[in-house]
């Protein structure tokens, strides 16, 4: 598609993130990887071609410097509402600054490149529409860009992927789905300790491999 697309990255709590990661990583693992992860994804998005910028909405200060420092703009949660609430905000924000799309990824696809990003954005169908990559379960929903911001109904959590088939359906809305084999670092998202396994491996050099090479024993479970 042409035009003024803004992806829009979602970021909770450090403190809180990945929960799900628990019986393996401690806390303090667990902040280390969710921040490096983040630092990969700005990158990501920061080397990408075809965005007009990217939005970071978050409670944590951590995370908003973070965003300052890869140059995207900070949109500070006032109240924690969940990610639907958010991700609801910054596109109603979009369609007021009458930009033509919002790409939402969330931040813990470490291995995702600009070649993806900017590959999705190429194939966005014209018009009202939706593009859908799903994670790497077929559950989630790793990539959601929709034109305009504001023309669908957000339903990130359980089963995500179908809800939004459904939702862009009854919306009338034109819809591209793709396969999560041809987007893998994009689709690749870490929420269970299993996520973990081969991932440096596939990264490449990034702020998330470096961790966990430097990390001895980072992926063996704590006592
Ligand atoms: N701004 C904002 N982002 C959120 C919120 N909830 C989740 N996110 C982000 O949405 C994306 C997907 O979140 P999840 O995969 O559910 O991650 P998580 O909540 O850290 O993982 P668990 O604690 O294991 O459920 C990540 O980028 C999260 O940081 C929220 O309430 N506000
Ligand atoms: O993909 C989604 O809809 C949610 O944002 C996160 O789901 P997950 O926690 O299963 O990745």
């Amino acid at each position: 598609m042409d035009g003024t697309v803004y992806a829009v990255v979602p970021v909770k709590d450090f403190a809180l993130a990945k929960q799900r990661l628990a019986p393996a990583l401690s806390a303090d693992q667990r902040r280390d990887l969710v921040r490096a992860m983040l630092c990969d994804v700005l990158e990501t998005l920061a080397a990408s071609t075809r965005l007009a910028g990217t939005i970071v909405i978050t409670a944590d200060p951590q995370a908003g410097l973070l965003a300052r420092h890869y140059g995207a703009r900070l949109l500070f949660e006032r109240q924690v509402r969940g990610l639907n609430a958010a991700v609801a905000n910054v596109a109603t924000r979009l369609a007021a600054e009458q930009r033509a799309g919002m790409l939402i990824l969330p931040s813990d696809i470490p291995g995702v490149s600009a070649a993806e990003i900017d590959r999705l954005v190429a194939a966005h169908p014209p018009g009202r529409a939706v593009s859908l990559v799903p994670a790497h379960d077929g559950q989630g929903t790793n990539a959601l860009l929709v034109s305009p911001p504001a023309a669908l109904r957000f339903a990130f959590g359980p089963l995500s992927f179908p809800l939004h088939v459904t939702l862009a359906q009854e919306a009338g809305l034109a819809l591209r789905c793709h396969d999560a084999a041809d987007f893998p670092g994009l689709a690749h998202d870490i929420d269970q300790p299993a996520d973990l396994a081969g991932l440096a491996r596939l990264l490449p050099a990034s702020h998330t491999r470096r961790l966990l090479e430097r990390h001895d024993g980072f992926l063996s479970p704590t006592p």
